[in-house]
């Protein structure tokens, strides 16, 4: 399997190369008399194909030392899967899709990638076709057990939003894949949802499309977060997140020069973003976002999401997400609607939003002084120590609620992410029996919705097919929902902090008053 794999692979980047696809782009750095002797494959001078298990899996790996804002990948126009090269080159599609004006262009990309499987060994673009993943963890993927696991109202409602939403797609393009004559298994609901997810994760934007485009190769990076480097929050805020490997190609010159390592400064350091499609070169290019060492994964950052986001959108989610939220909900005495609602939350690390502070100490002055104070708490500014203490308890009590509300503790998530990974390990469960205790009903409720064994009698047996795909969309689901409740847990400890030390202060200075 694995050798049938690496000859796919070997062959995909041969096919590559002879489209154009370069990780040697023109390097102004390299003399222009220097011969580079004919490649096997389009990578190997700035990147290579390597496996990184704990950081999404197949990915691209420095092949040198890379110079933050080097020229690292070239992809020519010609090699971009887009709905516009699929239906030129398919005139029954291109006819048959007109016909149908009303599907989006993500149906329609959709559409054409599914009719392009079918095509087999037949289609032009068969071995990058071979190179993508055959299944997704997106939350359309969720079965009904999964996604009662993120076990947050808002959460679930955003799978079955994601999930009925992608069956009103598929319901809608299925007359057109049926004029198209696709066979039957790729007119399914699964084989929707495939080419939905091969859509939603791996596109890239491109101008004057909204499907975007399939990069061969270009989408071969692994994502990191923006802002991880030596970017400011603000400019990455101001990201727009349209399409699913969205750049933040919204950066002014001075900008990005302002954030540049001194000794850096070359003519590659004038490059703004990860990548881009450029209409000079018409190719999509791409650029180191810092300085690699030989080895390193190279990382792309797709745009800002929280984590119930790159889940949605990609089927994954980070521990350390510089973007992720806690959304609360305001009685709308309280925001009066100054601040749009997702601008109200807890950040990543437990501490209020600047939105969240404002709209609660407005709202903890009394009415008849709001007014006169209205521009202190529009700069960010405290109010008063008895304000913040008022602003601080509130924030601590929803905090408090909204962890009350969930059926599991930090601790029992914890135990039960160990025992999803012994699992994993151990698909025989003989060693993890013991844990079985603890989170008992969540465990059965598992081997009911895969149709395993019950956990009183699954000794020795291996897990079934359907119940070892489902582990994995289950981990997901507890590891989110166990980075939901850590937020809220440093935020109430951070609360706490606020008002004993605020309180401290207001003691010493009743106390000077008072000598
Ligand atoms: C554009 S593809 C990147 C290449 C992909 N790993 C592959 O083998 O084709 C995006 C997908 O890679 C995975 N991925 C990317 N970055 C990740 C990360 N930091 N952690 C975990 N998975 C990641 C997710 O499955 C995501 O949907």
């Amino acid at each position: 399997m694995e050798e049938e794999q690496e000859e796919s692979l070997e062959t995909f980047l041969k096919w590559a190369i002879k489209l154009g696809i370069t990780d040697s782009p023109s390097n102004p750095l390299q003399s222009e008399t220097q011969i580079i002797p004919p490649l096997s494959s389009c990578l190997g001078k700035s990147l290579f194909v390597s496996q990184f298990p704990d950081a999404g899996g197949r990915g691209l790996a420095a092949a040198r030392d890379l110079r933050k804002h080097e020229l690292i990948l070239r992809v020519p126009k010609s090699a971009l899967m887009t709905r516009e090269s699929l239906m030129l080159s398919d005139q029954k599609l291109s006819l048959s899709i007109k016909r149908y004006p009303h599907l989006s262009s993500t149906q329609i990309l959709s559409v054409c990638l599914l009719a392009e499987m079918g095509k087999g060994r037949d289609s032009w673009w068969y071995p990058y076709l071979m190179q993508l993943p055959r299944q997704y963890e997106t939350l359309t993927s969720f079965t009904r057990f999964e996604t009662q696991a993120l076990q947050v109202d808002g959460a679930i409602w955003t799978a079955e939003r994601a999930i009925s939403k992608a069956e009103m797609e598929w319901r809608e393009a299925i007359p057109l894949m049926q004029e198209l004559e696709l066979r039957p298994q790729f007119l399914t609901f699964r084989s929707w949802l495939w080419s939905s997810a091969t859509i939603s994760s791996r596109t890239l934007h491109v101008p004057r499309d909204d499907a975007g485009c399939l990069c061969p190769v270009g989408d071969l990076f692994n994502y990191a977060v923006p802002g991880e480097e030596s970017f400011c929050s603000e400019e990455v805020e101001s990201w727009t997140k349209t399409c699913s490997l969205q750049i933040g190609s919204s950066w002014t010159d001075r900008d990005a020069k302002e954030n540049l390592d001194v000794e850096q400064v070359d003519e590659h350091s004038q490059r703004l973003t990860d990548a881009g499609y450029e209409e000079d070169s018409d190719a999509y290019c791409f650029y180191a976002r810092k300085r690699y060492s030989k080895g390193e994964q190279v990382l792309l950052g797709y745009g800002t999401y929280t984590n119930l986001e790159l889940l949605e959108y990609y089927g994954f989610l980070l521990n350390a997400n510089l973007n992720d939220k806690v959304f609360i909900q305001l009685e709308p005495d309280i925001n009066s609607n100054s601040w749009p609602k997702d601008s109200i939350y807890i950040q990543h690390d437990g501490k209020p939003s600047f939105a969240l502070l404002s709209a609660l100490r407005l709202w903890a002055t009394p009415p008849n002084h709001r007014k006169s104070v209205g521009h202190l708490v529009y700069s960010g500014a405290q109010l008063s120590t008895e304000n913040e203490i008022s602003v601080m308890r509130w924030v601590r009590k929803n905090c408090k609620i909204l962890l009350e509300k969930v059926p599991s503790s930090i601790e029992d998530d914890v135990l039960l992410l160990k025992f999803i990974e012994e699992m994993q390990d151990h698909p025989s469960l003989r060693e993890v029996k013991k844990m079985l205790l603890a989170c008992e009903a969540e465990i059965d409720a598992f081997f009911e919705a895969t149709s395993s064994p019950k956990s009183g009698n699954v000794g020795e047996l291996p897990l079934s097919r359907k119940a070892r795909r489902s582990i994995e969309r289950w981990k997901l689901a507890v590891q989110w929902r166990l980075r939901y409740k850590q937020i809220l847990v440093d935020c109430v400890s951070y609360c706490t902090e606020v008002i004993n030390f605020l309180s401290s202060q207001q003691i010493s200075s009743m106390r000077t008053i008072v000598t």
